[in-house]
């Protein structure tokens, strides 16, 4: 783990101390402490039933730790209120395809949260839409009903619904399940781009252990129970000099570009 003295000027952006969860009887979670940096790529990694979910949701303010403390951008969670600086796409659930909405809604939906979807934007909303829209090229899609389409398609949706505020934290639920391998490389290659050169910290839950290796390395970098932590630092800790990267979703959307 990294601890505040290592982490030199990166700033912690989730800081997870000393939590434990239970669901009733059930403690799924214990003694948890781990830090994420600024530009951190983490994978998460564990066996079905090993908490990776329920972790997740407590970083995302959906569950509370049953004691311990998580942090976000240095603020206590109780006291957090900006979460539009956090883009989260949970654990796909089948759509049903007579949903009403279409993948703009969907899109824009992520602006308000849950309530007043279907309200009326203003320009620079609409204009923030097209840019998460662009930038996951679904942009010819913007008018269908997101029920209608493939699952590689949903899940540039719904990347595009987490992107809508430009997230600098971005936390992903297993995004690929049920994707063919060639959409499921094309999608990670997006991540993987996003990660090198935007401003974006990941966490991403995922059973495929080749891909995750393949770009976080073979070790993890802690291990709590059954759940697993590789990382990637996007640079040294101490080197506090780089600032190069860019984190815009007009930025973002223009590089997109390289990967059509
Ligand atoms: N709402 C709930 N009430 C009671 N137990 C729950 C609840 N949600 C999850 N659990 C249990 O807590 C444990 C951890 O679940 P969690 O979904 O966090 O695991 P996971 O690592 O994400 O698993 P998977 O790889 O299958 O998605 C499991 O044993 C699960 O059955």
């Amino acid at each position: 783990m990294l601890n505040n003295a290592q982490s030199g000027c990166h700033q912690e952006i989730v800081t997870i101390d000393d939590v434990f969860f239970s669901y009733e009887n059930k403690t799924v979670i214990q003694n948890l402490s781990y830090s994420i940096l600024e530009r951190d790529f983490v994978g998460l990694i564990g066996a079905n039933g090993a908490g990776k979910t329920t972790l997740l949701k407590m970083i995302v303010g959906l569950l509370k730790p049953t004691s311990g403390e998580i942090r976000l951008f240095g603020q206590s969670i109780k006291d957090f209120r900006d979460w539009e600086r956090i883009g989260y796409v949970p654990q796909k659930n089948a759509l049903n395809p007579l949903f009403p909405a279409t993948v703009r809604e969907v899109v824009t939906s992520g602006l308000f949260g849950k309530k007043n979807m279907f309200r009326r934007l203003t320009k620079q909303q609409r204009n923030k839409c097209d840019d998460a829209l662009y930038a996951m090229r679904i942009e010819d899609l913007a008018d269908r009903r997101i029920g209608q389409l493939s699952g590689g398609q949903q899940q540039r949706v719904f990347l595009a619904r987490a992107l809508v505020n430009n997230p600098e934290l971005l936390i992903l639920d297993e995004p690929t399940v049920g994707i063919d391998a060639e959409t499921q490389a094309g999608f990670f290659r997006m991540i993987r781009h996003m990660h090198q050169h935007h401003h974006i910290t990941f966490i991403m839950v995922s059973h495929d252990m080749d891909m995750m290796k393949s770009y976080l390395g073979s070790e993890p970098a802690q291990k709590n129970g059954g759940l697993s932590f590789y990382v990637k630092h996007t640079h040294e800790p101490e080197n506090c000099r780089e600032t190069d990267l860019t984190h815009s979703m007009q930025q973002l959307r223009e590089t997109m570009e390289v990967l059509t």
